[in-house]
């Protein structure tokens, strides 16, 4: 089966925990992008959710699907997010923002009684790190930020390249909230809660793609099936 399928068959076994009356918050990312479309088949159908999108992109695709969509100024809590990662450990721990959504992700996922991923089953990872970790900066005083960054890496025992991500005109790629975001290839992290929380107090961080305790459920699709995982 194809890696599209795998995505889709993961965003419709999440679909199966969305319940008449839900508001939803709405993921990011070609995995999320099943999920959205799935949706918009069952509100055409009759369905009544309300959804808050994590990126323009998904705003814009759910406004083409008829989702009906809200904020989180207009709501209080939302009552599940479905979203994708891109690695998942057996804590259900994640790194995200390969689609550079990832500040309006976590805003989202916090915001949530509930946030199940979804993904196919490459994204399930021993050990967070080979996919490089999204750090979504204040282009001000990058240089600064970035010297802290190394020293909460070098704290927990962490070291690799930091890489501006730039777009395909090769300029700095801009994130919605109109930050830059550094990819940190540190290979193997370790510590990655106190990780998150020395990335979290350093001035001009935005956020970063560590999701620590957030996710409640991971639903993998793979080539033996579907695998849902509950956070311990
Ligand atoms: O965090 C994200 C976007 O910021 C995505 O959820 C993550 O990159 C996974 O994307 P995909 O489903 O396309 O593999």
């Amino acid at each position: 089966m194809n890696i599209e399928a795998l995505k889709r068959q993961a965003a419709a076994r999440a679909l199966e925990e969305v319940r008449d009356g839900m508001k939803l918050g709405l993921g990011t990312g070609s995995t999320a992008k099943h999920f959205v479309d799935l949706l918009g088949e069952k509100v055409r159908a009759g369905l009544n959710v309300v959804g808050v999108p994590t990126s323009e992109a998904t705003r814009i695709q759910a406004e083409q699907c008829g989702v009906p969509l809200t904020t989180l100024d207009e709501v209080d809590r939302l009552d599940l997010t479905v979203d994708g990662a891109d690695e998942i450990d057996s804590a259900l721990n994640l790194i995200k923002g390969g689609g550079g959504a990832l500040l309006r992700e976590k805003i989202v996922a916090a915001a949530s009684d509930r946030m199940i991923v979804i993904a196919d089953d490459s994204k399930w990872v021993d050990v967070l790190g080979r996919f490089p970790l999204p750090v979504e900066l204040v282009p001000f005083g990058l240089a600064a930020t970035r010297r802290a960054m190394a020293g909460a890496f070098a704290e927990t025992g962490n070291s690799g390249q930091m890489v501006l991500r730039k777009d395909k005109d090769g300029h700095a790629f801009v994130t919605d909230g109109g930050h830059w975001i550094v990819d940190a290839q540190l290979g193997r992290i370790s510590d990655a809660p106190r990780l998150a929380g020395l990335l979290t107090s350093i001035p001009g961080v935005a956020e970063h793609g560590l999701f620590i305790g957030l996710a409640s459920l991971a639903v993998l699709a793979g080539s033996q099936g579907i695998r849902v995982i509950e956070r311990r």
